[in-house]
């Protein structure tokens, strides 16, 4: 059975095509192969960047994408080009899978119809970088394809686990009760896969693992037992540490002044706050960590201070989940900088001795040469009681599984 999986990050888009047997289990992560994989990097500025690779053919090109429905229509393209790709049609495909984000009410994984669309688009101004994108994608595909099952698995599913104290706002019982107004979590997905596969790497499913998925979007979740059992995004994916270009936790109390200085409208204001806060806001300069690092290094102060203010952030929310749990067997990086980023590896990791936690830091700078043919290594010292791992994270494989279970029902 071939399932397409489509990931719309805040940033990028990616998609893998996977050649599936319907029988496995969800945390059967091994099972799945990869026929295809592409990824659109940096949508909306002037230069995306777009890699794909199908069988052992790859290709690699810089274009202008603005948005995330020309990086799909992008992708069908490539899948189906009479040369090189996987599918003679897009019709090929049991169903396409797509890591959604905000479902509101509805938390699981649902074949998409005018309900789900629905529930999505409800929470179009509590997701404004995820819902929009993922309910045109998936309009335009219903369109093209109506015999095509669509099927949405939402990243609050993973966090479902979550207890009633670590969830719940002090807010006035009826937002909670009526309008659903509590900590939701996301990345659910990419978590999950983590709880699984570091399981698999620790050789112990009850282990306490710490869950640090930096990207575009950026969030940390506490895992026992191969579940959640805290996340730092709360009601919106606005929240918890500073995002790319989205503000992280703020003080709603601080609204009512920005509105009367600025003069900016409600609806203004929270747009700002969700596309020009962050580590854009922060430095004043850009939301991707490559290029605050580089201006830093040439002395910019303002991008110093976003890379700074990231880490403490990270740090500050690590020392909760430590305690959450009562420590920790391993924590983990993943995402486009977990995975990628050894100084906000550094920065984050450095000085826990006491804690039981040590870094080698030439293992976290030599890391790529060090990896397994999955791109993992440790990078922990050898007293270490934690260790320390980055795992390129595999959302895709989980919404696959995801996406056969929904189709069976
Ligand atoms: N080679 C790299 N080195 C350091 N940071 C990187 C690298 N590649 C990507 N990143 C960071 O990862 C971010 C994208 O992460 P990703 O997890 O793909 O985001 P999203 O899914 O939210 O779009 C970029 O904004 C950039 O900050
Ligand atoms: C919250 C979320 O799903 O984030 P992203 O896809 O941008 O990483
Ligand atoms: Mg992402």
């Amino acid at each position: 059975m071939l399932v397409l999986v489509a990931n719309l990050g805040s940033t990028s888009f990616k998609y893998r095509l996977f050649e599936m047997t319907d029988d496995g289990a969800l945390d059967d992560i091994q099972n799945a192969r990869c026929l295809a994989k592409g990824a659109v990097e940096r949508i909306g500025d002037a230069e995306s960047h777009c890699t794909v690779e199908i069988g052992d053919w790859s290709d690699q090109l810089t274009m202008a994408v603005p948005d995330h429905g020309v990086a799909v229509e992008a992708c069908l393209k490539q899948l189906t080009d009479p040369e090189h790709g996987a599918l003679k049609d897009a019709s090929d495909v049991a169903a396409i899978g797509f890591k959604a984000v905000h479902g509101g009410r509805l938390s699981g994984v649902f074949v998409v119809d005018e309900l789900v669309l629905d529930a999505m688009a409800e929470m179009n101004a509590a997701a404004p970088a995820h819902n929009p994108p993922y309910i045109a994608a998936m309009r335009t595909l219903k369109e093209r394809f109506p015999d095509l099952p669509l099927v949405a698995a939402f990243e609050t599913d993973f966090h479902q686990t979550i207890p009633a104290a670590r969830k719940e706002y002090a807010i006035p019982r009826q937002w909670a009760d009526e309008f659903h107004i509590r900590k939701w979590g996301f990345h659910g997905a990419s978590h999950r896969f983590i709880a699984y596969r570091s399981a698999e790497i620790l050789g112990r499913k009850e282990a306490r693992v710490i869950s640090c998925h930096l990207g575009g979007s950026s969030s940390i979740t506490a895992i026992e037992n191969r579940q959640s059992v805290q996340t730092t995004m709360g009601m919106t994916p606005q929240t918890g540490l500073p995002q790319n270009n989205r503000v992280g936790d703020f003080d709603p109390f601080a609204l009512p002044l920005i509105l009367e200085r600025t003069g900016l409208s409600l609806d203004e204001a929270l747009k700002q706050l969700a596309s020009q806060g962050g580590l854009l806001g922060l430095s004043g300069n850009s939301g991707d960590i490559r290029d605050l690092e580089q201006a830093a290094e040439a002395g910019d102060q303002g991008s110093q201070l976003a890379l700074d203010v990231y880490v403490q952030e990270i740090r500050r929310h690590l020392g909760g989940m430590l305690v959450t749990l009562g420590g920790a067997d391993a924590i983990v990086f993943t995402g486009g900088i977990g995975e990628n980023d050894s100084l906000v590896r550094k920065g984050v990791c450095q000085g826990l001795s006491e804690l039981g936690i040590e870094l080698d830091e030439q293992a976290n700078e030599d890391l790529r040469q060090r990896t397994n043919d999955q791109g993992e290594a440790s990078f922990h010292g050898s007293g270490s009681k934690t260790q320390l791992w980055v795992i390129p994270t595999n959302e895709e494989v989980i919404v696959a599984r995801q996406t056969i279970h929904a189709l069976r029902q």
